[in-house]
């Protein structure tokens, strides 16, 4: 099917296009009372992530509603661990929690290798209904967490400032760890390999707690991964979005993805720079300056926009967008987007 707006797809492979595409990381969820009615009429966050149609329905909202030039699917990058053997549960108002964890050899062997087609049906189910319902309006992003990240769950049980047992973990059992690493990449490729059969246009790795390793820890238990997921899929545009992980800049710029995510601690032109011009940069608004008056937002806008100007741009947020955000000032940011010359 032809896309009748390929934007994205086009300023993530360097072309040049009339104007720089916008979407927000986190945008399906969250903000929209559309949303919230779609959330209230099912158990909870899994049964609406499971239930294709209305995981289509919520994935295609903000394209309707913000006007965003791609929609992502609707899912949570913890559906891995799950798909290994490993299931999890939304707690209201406090996030993931995993009922067992996987911190020695014997949790390692019941775990299996995620196919991503047969174990993952539902969020494959949900792809190939959104892509019907978008009719070629805007492109589908597919997505993953990075297997540093998924690892970090896994060992912890739970989110976590520190996730300490998972840094323990990398210190004291480093053989255990790349194995546990090794078994995530492994399944995040079938996964994602089978999003884009299904008709995902781009893919995202999330990296959200690249931040919290050293420079040497992050080659060795997140890049190594990452390069190995990005070296295997072929079939369509990667980004990389490894939030704080402003110290690997400089070696994100040899993977072989398209685009890279800059948080908003990132400086722009700094970021250019180290990575050079041969890839996409996606960001980097600070989600909380969308706390502003409609004034401070265009403004802010309008200077990131300025500092990324003449070279390749996906505009969006540093990170996902906050729950209570309104998205009259979403709306706000888009439109200054989109109308920036
Ligand atoms: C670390 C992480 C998670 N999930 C995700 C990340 C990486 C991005 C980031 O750093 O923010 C990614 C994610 N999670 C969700 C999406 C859907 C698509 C999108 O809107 O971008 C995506 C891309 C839905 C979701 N994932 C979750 C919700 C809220 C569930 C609800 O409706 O109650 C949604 C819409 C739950 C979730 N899932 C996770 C947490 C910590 C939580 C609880 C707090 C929160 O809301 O963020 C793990």
């Amino acid at each position: 099917m032809q896309l009748q707006n390929d934007l994205l797809l086009r300023a993530a492979r360097g072309e040049k296009t009339e104007r720089t595409p916008v979407w927000l990381m986190r945008q399906a969820g969250r903000i929209l009372p559309e949303y919230r009615a779609v959330r209230e009429s099912v158990s909870g966050f899994i049964e609406l992530a499971q239930t294709p149609e209305l995981a289509a329905e919520v994935t295609i909202q903000p394209v309707d509603i913000l006007g965003v030039d791609a929609a992502i699917i609707f899912s949570d990058i913890l559906v891995i661990p799950e798909a290994m053997g490993l299931p999890y549960e939304m707690v209201e108002k406090r996030g993931p929690w995993f009922p067992q964890t996987v911190r020695s050899e014997s949790d390692l062997k019941k775990l299996r290798v995620a196919d991503g087609d047969n174990d993952l049906k539902y969020v494959i189910d949900a792809i190939q209904i959104t892509k019907k319902h978008l009719n070629g309006r805007v492109p589908l992003i597919g997505f993953a967490g990075a297997p540093w990240t998924i690892f970090a769950y896994m060992v912890e049980g739970s989110g976590s400032k520190t996730f300490s047992k998972s840094r323990e973990m990398l210190y004291r059992e480093p053989v255990f760890s790349h194995k546990l690493l090794q078994l995530i990449t492994d399944s995040t490729i079938n996964y994602l390999k089978a999003q884009i059969r299904a008709g995902a246009d781009l893919v995202q790795i999330f990296d959200s707690w690249a931040g919290i390793l050293g420079p040497k820890q992050y080659e060795e238990f997140s890049l190594r991964y990452i390069t190995q997921i990005c070296d295997a899929i072929t079939e369509a545009p990667k980004t990389v979005f490894a939030k704080g992980a402003f110290f690997a800049r400089e070696s994100m710029s040899k993977l072989s993805c398209e685009t890279i995510g800059l948080d908003w601690n990132m400086g722009i032109e700094e970021s250019r720079r180290l990575i050079g011009p041969t890839k996409t940069l996606q960001g980097n608004l600070d989600p909380a300056a969308l706390y502003g008056n409609p004034d401070q937002i265009r403004q802010a806008t309008i200077e990131m926009m300025e500092q990324f100007k003449g070279s390749r741009h996906i505009a969006n947020l540093g990170h996902g967008v906050y729950p209570d955000i309104d998205p009259e000032m979403v709306k706000i940011f888009i439109q200054t987007v989109k109308d920036f010359q």
